[in-house]
């Protein structure tokens, strides 16, 4: 008989896992989006470095706001270091970008002023230090900006183009091979031949998925419920990558073979085979040569799920990185008893209404987990852990946000 652990006890096994492997590659910024980088970086300088104008207007000294006839002796272009300084009684013509010039604290911007020949009047007062930005404004020297284990994105771009740093290092993805089993499952565009053969979607579903989160994946495709393919497929899998995902054939049917495949043939060591866990009861996972296997149930939803909350922190795992599914707080709209005692995750939609997550279950399919459509359009997953209490309407609940994962 099958031992079910809890879905907690899973997850900590999978947290306790040893990456020993984390290897870094050096990159152009700009093809390093996406990817998670593996130092800190720390300013080198401050930005700005100097006192430096934020509008186009006359740089005084703040002594003079009240005084209307201030001379202008010179023109401060942006790119250029003035060399005159401003005295009482005078001040330079300054641009946004351009640096103050010596002996001015305040920039008087040119909407307040009236010029007359080579002299201002100012019309309309601004305090002191105004539109002036202030050394270290944006950054410090020694501040840490980017921490290890972030995920590039634009703004860090930004600022390590601002810091003229044009290569960075981040860690090389996992490779992740992909195949589904079953006899009955068809590839894309394979011409069936009997009404018992439907379309596999798992393979690819879980292709795109792993792809957006940060995997390198190897599509295998699909192979039929026949122990020799499937032992065959696994060993080609796991000599090419570092996690191998399957789905089917893991259930208690006299032709779900993965299972005996991973246990018999491959003699890889399963750390837990049954989770009370819905969907995804039958879910395995086993270490073969320092590789990983997750091996999956084949319906549809259970797959996706399962892949969500099991692979996807192994490749957070792999990448050293800083992320975590996206759970967060929701109110629900109706009473939602626990019907099973398991930890249960149930498709629902969620939309981001008066500062908070509001969850239904508006349109959402029941009956089987094979229902992969109700992951369209703006979904979450109710979360209900195996020994919480009943919830009610207006209650608030975890939630994990699908289209964060998209
Ligand atoms: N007597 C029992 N029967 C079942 C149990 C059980 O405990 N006792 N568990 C059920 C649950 S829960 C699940 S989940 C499934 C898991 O079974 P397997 O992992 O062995 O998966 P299969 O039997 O191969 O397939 C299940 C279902 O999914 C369809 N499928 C398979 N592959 C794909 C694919 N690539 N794309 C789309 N759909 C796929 C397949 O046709 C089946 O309908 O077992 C239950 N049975
Ligand atoms: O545990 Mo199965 O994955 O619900 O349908």
């Amino acid at each position: 008989m099958r031992n079910f652990i809890s879905y907690d006890e899973s997850i900590n096994i999978l947290n306790n896992l040893n990456i020993s492997k984390i290897t870094t590659e050096k990159l152009f910024i700009t093809n390093a989006i996406g990817r998670v980088i593996a130092n800190d970086v720390i300013a080198n300088h401050n930005n700005p470095e100097f006192l430096t104008s934020a509008m186009d207007g006359y740089a005084i000294k703040f002594e003079d706001i009240k005084n209307e006839n201030i001379k202008i002796i010179a023109k401060n272009p942006a790119g250029t270091v003035v060399e005159m300084q401003v005295e009482t009684n005078t001040c330079i013509k300054t641009f946004t970008g351009s640096l103050m010039p010596k002996g001015s604290d305040t920039l008087v911007p040119i909407e307040n002023v009236e010029v007359t020949l080579d002299k201002i009047k100012i019309i309309k007062e601004v305090p002191f230090g105004f539109a002036v930005r202030n050394i270290g404004e944006d950054y410090k020297k020694d501040e840490v900006l980017i921490k290890k284990g972030t995920i590039i994105g634009f703004a860090e771009i930004g600022v390590l183009a601002s810091l003229n740093i044009s290569q960075i290092e981040v860690i090389i993805n996992p490779i992740i091979s992909i195949a589904s089993t079953g006899s009955e499952i068809l590839d894309l565009g394979e011409t069936q031949t009997n009404d018992s053969q439907i379309r596999s979607s798992n393979h690819l579903t879980l292709e795109a998925l792993f792809k957006s989160n940060g995997a390198n994946t190897i599509q295998m495709g699909v192979v039929k419920d026949d122990m020799d393919s499937i032992t065959k497929l696994l060993e080609t899998a796991l000599l090419k990558s570092d996690i191998v995902v399957t789905t089917g054939g893991v259930s208690v049917g006299d032709y779900d073979f993965v299972q005996d495949v991973i246990k018999d043939k491959l003699k890889a060591k399963v750390l837990f085979h049954g989770v009370n866990l819905k969907p995804g009861m039958h879910i395995l996972l086993a270490i073969k040569d320092n590789k990983i296997i997750v091996a999956l149930p084949g319906f549809a939803y259970s797959s996706t799920v399962c892949a969500m909350l099991y692979v996807l922190p192994l490749i957070y795992k792999f990448r050293n990185s800083n992320e975590k599914l996206p759970i967060v707080k929701a109110k629900i709209n109706q009473d939602f008893p626990r019907f099973q005692a398991k930890t249960i995750f149930t498709a629902c939609n969620v939309e981001y209404k008066n500062s908070e997550y509001q969850i239904n279950f508006d349109g959402k399919k029941q009956g089987t987990s094979a229902i992969l459509t109700n992951m369209l359009e703006s979904p979450a997953l109710l979360i209900q852990k195996e020994n919480s209490e009943n919830i009610k309407a207006g209650d608030l609940v975890d939630i994990l946000l699908l289209n964060n994962l998209k």
